[in-house]
């Protein structure tokens, strides 16, 4: 099954000829109280790529993903996704914005007390309205995407952390958005288990799903990013490919945060 059928499959790294944008953060600031987290934040994000959002703790990376999917209300400047204005006041804006964007969190969020076809299901049924015997084969095409069609009876308790979070993904892919988020979706995970998460990842990139994620993960960014963007004191500080970022970097803050070795 493909997830993004227009984009096709490609090698990583290779911009898409005619690419239109998906996501535009325009001019963007963001405060909690008195502290400011973005400054003036802007980037566009076309289809059919992935960026990496990279930076030190607290620098606004999942602040800046969570006005994207209007998780947190802007204080200035715009963000459009899909060609849609987001505003977490408009209820309609944020309606369109939940069935354009799926969302991935470093916490599962799983119902314990559902198998994990139920888990995928439920908004398929609840939300779009779909019958049963058709959301069924939607989650289990995507449970078959993700390497786990044999759990779907399974209960959330009975997965691995890194299976868990694979159900999760599964679960955003089954209401076919035009974009996922992902923040920090292998930070909780051991090692040996955020391997088979970032295989999933890689597998809808090649499938050419447009993918925001903010990540540690410095090793996949660098091999699998489209553009990688790295974020410092909340603004972006620089961004490109990720030969630019990583073998040319422009300022001391980039040098000194890829000679951390975060
Ligand atoms: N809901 C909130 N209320 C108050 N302050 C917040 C809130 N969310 C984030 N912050 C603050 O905003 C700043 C940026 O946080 P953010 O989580 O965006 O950073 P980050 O770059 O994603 O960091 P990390 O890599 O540690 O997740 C931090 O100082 C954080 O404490």
């Amino acid at each position: 099954m493909s997830v993004n059928e227009a984009a096709g499959t490609r090698p990583r790294n290779e911009a898409v000829p005619g690419a239109e944008p998906i996501i535009v953060v325009d001019n963007v600031s963001k405060s909690f109280g008195p502290l400011q987290v973005l400054h003036g934040v802007s980037l566009t994000i076309e289809r059919g790529t992935m960026v990496a959002i990279v930076g030190r703790s607290g620098s606004g990376k999942s602040t800046l993903l969570r006005c994207m999917n209007a998780l947190d209300e802007t204080n200035g400047g715009t963000i459009k996704v899909c060609g849609n204005a987001v505003a977490m006041s408009d209820r309609a804006s944020v309606k369109r914005l939940r069935t354009d964007v799926g969302m991935v969190f470093q916490s599962y969020n799983l119902f314990p007390h559902l198998t994990v076809l139920r888990n995928i299901t439920l908004a398929l049924t609840v939300v779009q309205k779909k019958a049963r015997v058709e959301a069924e084969k939607i989650a289990r095409d995507v449970l078959a995407l993700v390497g786990l069609a044999d759990k779907a009876e399974s209960y959330p308790e009975q997965l691995s952390g890194g299976q868990a979070q694979r159900v999760a993904i599964a679960r955003s892919l089954a209401l076919s958005p035009k974009v996922l988020l992902f923040d920090e979706v292998t930070s909780a995970l051991d090692p040996e288990l955020t391997g088979e998460v970032l295989k999933v990842m890689e597998d809808l990139a090649r499938q050419g799903m447009t993918m925001v994620l903010v990540t540690h993960e410095m090793a996949f960014a660098r091999r699998l990013a489209d553009i990688v963007v790295f974020m410092h004191q909340g603004k972006v500080w620089e961004a490109g490919p990720p030969a630019e970022i990583f073998a040319d970097p422009k300022t001391p803050e980039l040098r000194q945060f890829l000679s951390s070795g975060l």
